[in-house]
This record gives structure tokens, C-alpha cells and sequence, in this order.
């Protein structure tokens, strides 16, 4: 089943901000990245799909039903990780996440296991008895991820999960998502404003910049590789230059890597082998240049609208 659809779906807030504009997508099971600058549109895009806020235009769906008339049934489904930090400072996590476990429904006893367990997962069960007020940063979106898991969803809505985290406790919340997502079976998105991240642990995505669509779709396709070879020796880098150059090949050096034109000769690695041996250098890497995800928000709207 088709993970979220949306129909030109169009939110416009009172006092004339659109922040949503004619957004139609089909996005499929996985671990989803939604990317766009501060501002885009992605808390209303996830607050639409809980049911929390209506669209002025447009429809849509998460695991086949209607935020507008099934949201209850959309929460009991769905774990969402809020980007603002918004835990009351004096109870423990334990708690925390018991009590919003039985208002997902659950009753008291499992609401506790669920608790535990959930706690267990992100990595907090030794602390879970400690007030949450003396919590990390990092702790307290921990926290935030427990409680989003500890009703079993089929997906996880994570706002801005790496928020006010150091580049240590960053790399340790996507391990955390990512295994989530794996391990757990568990489809997730991310809303991301940091490219470079999301562009790791995501298997699809979805851009959107001032509330229109930019690209949706596979990482992989996302990410195309280019026409282009990146080679690098360990040694020898301007002796194989020469090499190369002398052979017919399009060139370009940066620093240590060499960049080969491979649009035209379909032998163009296998030039490059036989040029590395000749000399006897020892090739350290040879291998397709991807795309950036981050080059997607460089170029002008028209042109990738096509890809
Ligand atoms: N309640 C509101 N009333 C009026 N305008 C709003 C409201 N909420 C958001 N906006 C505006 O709508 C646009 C999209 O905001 P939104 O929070 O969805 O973006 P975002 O991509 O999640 O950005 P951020 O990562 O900064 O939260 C912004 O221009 C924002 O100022």
C-alpha cells in the first residue's frame, strides 16, 4: 500500500502565508526524507497528515486513510516526534512515555511494558527513572522518539529529529532512526533541513521548497551517478593526468582526484586501468561521480522539474 498520497494538497494560513502550494505526491514505504529549507512548508506538510491541522485545498492520505475524517485512527497508527522540545521538566521519561502510551490507548500495564521497552530501544532504559528536566539535549529527543514509538506505530513522523544536537549525538540519532527503520520494519519520515544527513539513511525523498514540490522519489534516482569518473593513486596523481590526457581523455584535477569525462567511450575505465598499470601507480579508487542531494536545491527550479 502507498505510504502517503497527497492531491495538490495547498495550505494557506490566515493572514495570507502560503506555506503549502498545490503539493501532489505518492510516497511508498521506507525511510523518507522531507527536505527543504527553514520555512518550506514541512511541519504543515507532517501536521496535515496527523489530522492536527485541515488543508484550505486538496486532499490526502497516510497508510490509506483520510486525515480529515480518520485522524483518530491515523494516531493510533502513526508515532510523531514534535521539532520544538516540549517535555514537562518533572516527570521521569518512564512516566512520560507510560502516560502517553495509555492516551494512545494502551492499557496501564502494557502502557508501562511499552514504556520500558521503547526506552530501551533509544538507549535510556538505566535513566528512565531520572526527571526529565535534567536530561541532555540529545536525551530529551531521545525521549521524544520513545514516545512516538511506544504506541507500536506502522510509521514515525520525525520533525527536525537532530535538532540542537552536536555532529556526535547527530551520527547517533540517525543510527538510531536508521536501525528503527530497518530493524523494526518501521516506515519513517524525516523532516530534515541538513541534506547531507537525511541523504545517508533515507531510501526516498521528498524536496520541497516555499510549498511547492521540487522532486519526490527513490534516493537512488535522487542522487543519479553522473557521466563522470573519479580516480585517485595513491601516488602519481599528475604523471597519470599526463597519462590520460595523452590517451584522448577529458581531464579535470581536483587536488588529489581526477576527474575523467566518461560521456563518449564506454572503455573509458578500461583506459584508465591500463594507463594506472603502465605506470605501476597503485589505484586507489575508481568509481562513478554521484550527485549531491544538496546540488538539487542549487539549481534552478526549472530545470530539475523534468528529472
Ligand atoms: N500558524 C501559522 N500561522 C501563520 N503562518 C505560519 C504558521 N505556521 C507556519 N507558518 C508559515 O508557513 C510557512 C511554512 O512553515 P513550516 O513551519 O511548515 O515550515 P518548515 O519547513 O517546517 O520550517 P521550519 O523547519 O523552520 O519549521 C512559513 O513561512 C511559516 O512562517
Amino acid at each position: 500500500m502507498t505510504l502517503i498520497t497527497t492531491t495538490a494538497l495547498t495550505k494557506r494560513y490566515p493572514g495570507g502565508v502560503t506555506a503549502l502550494d498545490g503539493l501532489t505526491v505518492a510516497v511508498e514505504p521506507g525511510i523518507v526524507a522531507l527536505v527543504g529549507a527553514n520555512g518550506a512548508g514541512k511541519s504543515t506538510f507532517i501536521k496535515i497528515l496527523l489530522g492536527l491541522l485541515p488543508p484550505t485545498e486538496g486532499s490526502s492520505t497516510v497508510l490509506g486513510l483520510d486525515p480529515t475524517g480518520e485522524s483518530d485512527r491515523i494516531r493510533s497508527r502513526v508515532g510523531y516526534m514534535p521539532e520544538h522540545d516540549c517535555l514537562p521538566p518533572e516527570q521521569s521519561a518512564a512516566e512520560l512515555v507510560t502516560h502517553l502510551g495509555r492516551m494512545s490507548g494502551l492499557p496501564r500495564t502494557a502502557a508501562r511494558e511499552r514504556a520500558s521497552e521503547a526506552l530501551r530501544h533509544v538507549g535510556l532504559y538505566e535513566e528512565r527513572y531520572r526527571q526529565v528536566g535534567g536530561y541532555s539535549t540529545g536525551m530529551k529527543q531521545r525521549v521524544k522518539l520513545a514516545q512516538a514509538l511506544v504506541h507500536d506505530p506502522d510509521l514515525l513522523l520525525l520533525d527536525e529529529p537532530t535538532n540542537g544536537l552536536d555532529p556526535a549525538g547527530r551520527e547517533a540519532m540517525l543510527e538510531l532512526i536508521h536501525r528503527i527503520g530497518t530493524e523494526f520494519g518501521i516506515s519513517i519520515v524525516v523532516c530534515s533541513h541538513l541534506l547531507g544527513e537525511v541523504e545517508r539513511i533515507c531510501t526516498a525523498l521528498i524536496a520541497i521548497d516555499g510549498g511547492r514540490l521540487l522532486k519526490a522519489g527513490t534516493m537512488a534516482a535522487a542522487t543519479t551517478v553522473r557521466d563522470v569518473l573519479v580516480v585517485e593513486v595513491d601516488e602519481g596523481t599528475a604523471e597519470l593526468e599526463a597519462a590520460l590526457m595523452a590517451r584522448g581523455l577529458s581531464v579535470t584535477r581536483d587536488a588529489r582526484t581526477l576527474l575523467v569525462n566518461a560521456s563518449e567511450n564506454d572503455d573509458t575505465a578500461d583506459v584508465i586501468v591500463a594507463a594506472v598499470a603502465d605506470l605501476e601507480l597503485p589505484l586507489h579508487r575508481l568509481d562513478r561521480q554521484r550527485r549531491r542531494l544538496s546540488e538539487l536545491f542549487s539549481v534552478p527550479q526549472k530545470e530539475v522539474a523534468g528529472v
